[in-house]
């Protein structure tokens, strides 16, 4: 049996819909089948979670929704018109649904837009299982509910409670039979909608994999394979054949958005097998995610090159840091209050830099954060960079290499790229990379050129 993840950009319309169906159909172990909210149909399109982000901001800020509402449902008519489906009734229930989530309770404004943003897989996948039915090809809508996804945390970036897994224990497939699952939302204790990060459907195959234990966790995608780097930095990147999971896990945290960071945990234990598939050439062999690479790694100087954007980092300096006792308690007793979670914290003697995650925390908490520095700790210096980048270099075969360090330091130097931070990572498989924004994507292009030529 195969659990199967089609993501956005693979649903985005009847005729990628239509692909999905035939890579369903061509292989019956693909019995459960797990589903994105339709993607961009174009490049300056708009992913039809972004569309509910929009109409929840709309909703709070009491304006006219009538439209965006419209836009919401025209998506998900598109494409049952490609399929021949009688869509008055199908209109009705979308309408209804959609003005159900304006008039419900919601204990704060995080689970207003997770149970809006949530709604963009859980109507998607009602229309597919419809299709599927419609088309003849026998299919089973089953909620995150009924499959027991119990969440804990933050009601955006929620993680599964583990005593979940008990009830999927039970779940009993029928070979003739397609379950259709939503992706990126659960419920939590209280039978709130909760979301997983952004990017999320891929966390909910990993979870279903997990409990269902199949030979294979299929993601499909709109690449044939994972790149060395992102095709958006590197033009023509070459193709990664076999990553292991510690590597994806490195790679996905620092920009590889192709598969999210949290979706290999739960398939580790089982040593379930993730292979990236493109929609668009289901033929290629694509990217096999295992828990070890056979292959010569002697061979593999570096296996792959992730960016990130998406931090923050703040400097702090002071004489004699190093021997002053509580000084990182009093610090981190500090982010605790405003109830802020950091990334990495690469320490000096008299210096402590901190890594934040920007999508984690709010403009205000950062800046209350500081204040609350500066007062309480006084450093001699307090710096704060909002356009922060973080490299990861990342390599299984890195591990025994020497070089390694002054191989990928060197050619950036030569191109005048200062590096703020570097990092090596306990496992050694990894060099984390800090320097400002604007030079991330120049430092990408030097150390791929550099070891793989242009
Ligand atoms: N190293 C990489 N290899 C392949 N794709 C990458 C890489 N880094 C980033 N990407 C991007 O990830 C995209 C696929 O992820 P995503 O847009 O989330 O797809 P989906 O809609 O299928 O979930 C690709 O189109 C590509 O631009
Ligand atoms: N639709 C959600 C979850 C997701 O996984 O989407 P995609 O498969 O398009 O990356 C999002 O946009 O975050």
């Amino acid at each position: 049996m195969k659990v199967v993840k089609f993501g956005g950009t693979s649903l985005a319309n009847g005729a990628q819909l239509e692909k999905v169906i035939r890579i369903m159909q061509a292989d019956s172990s693909r019995q459960v089948m797990v589903v994105s909210a339709p993607g961009k149909r174009f490049s300056n399109d708009q992913k039809v979670t972004d569309l509910m982000l929009s109409f929840a901001k709309i909703v709070l800020a009491g304006a006219e929704d009538s439209h965006i509402i419209q836009t919401i449902v025209n998506r998900y008519l598109e494409i049952a018109h490609y399929f021949k489906i009688e869509t008055t009734e199908l209109k009705l229930t979308l309408n209804k649904k959609l003005i159900a989530l304006k008039q419900q309770h919601y204990p704060n404004f995080d689970y207003l837009y997770a149970a809006f943003i949530g709604h963009g897989e859980y109507l998607n996948a009602m229309v597919i299982t419809q299709i599927l039915n419609h088309i003849g090809c026998h299919a089973r809508f089953m909620s995150p509910k009924a499959l027991g996804l119990q969440t804990t945390g933050s009601p955006l970036a929620a993680t599964l409670d583990p005593r979940s897994y008990q009830q999927m224990a039970w779940l009993t497939l029928d070979p003739q039979e397609i379950i259709v699952v939503p992706g990126f939302f659960a419920y939590d204790d209280q039978g709130y909608m909760t979301t997983f990060k952004r990017g999320g459907s891929d966390i909910t195959g990993a979870i279903l994999s997990h409990g269902l234990k199949p030979t294979l966790y299929e993601n499909f995608t709109d690449v044939s394979s994972i790149f060395i780097a992102s095709p958006k930095i590197v033009s023509h990147p070459m193709p990664i054949n076999h990553l292991t999971y510690r590597e994806m896990r490195e790679l996905a945290y620092a920009g590889f958005s192709v598969l999210s960071d949290e979706a290999i945990v739960p398939v580790i234990q089982d040593s379930i097998p993730i292979q990236i598939k493109n929609t668009n050439a289901p033929d290629a062999d694509g990217t096999l995610i295992v828990p070890q690479r056979t292959n010569d790694l002697s061979l593999l100087p570096i296996t792959g090159i992730a960016s990130d954007t998406r931090f923050a980092a703040l400097y702090t300096h002071r004489y004699l840091l190093n021997s002053e006792i509580g000084f990182t308690l009093k610090l981190l007793n500090i982010l605790y209050r405003h109830h802020i979670s950091y990334e990495h914290m690469p320490t000096g003697i008299d210096d402590l830099s901190i890594i934040f995650d920007k999508q984690l925390s709010s403009p205000a908490q950062f800046a209350a954060m500081r204040a609350d520095i500066a007062r309480e700790l006084h450093p001699d210096i307090l710096e704060w960079y909002d356009d922060y980048a973080v490299i990861m270099v990342v390599g299984e075969g890195m591990a025994n290499n020497p070089h390694i360090i002054n191989d990928i330091l060197t050619p950036l130097s030569q191109n005048n790229i200062k590096i703020s931070m570097i990092n090596q990572g306990a496992s050694r498989i990894s060099v984390m990379l800090g320097l400002p924004v604007n030079q991330a994507q120049l430092a990408v292009q030097t150390i791929y050129y550099h070891f793989f030529g242009q």
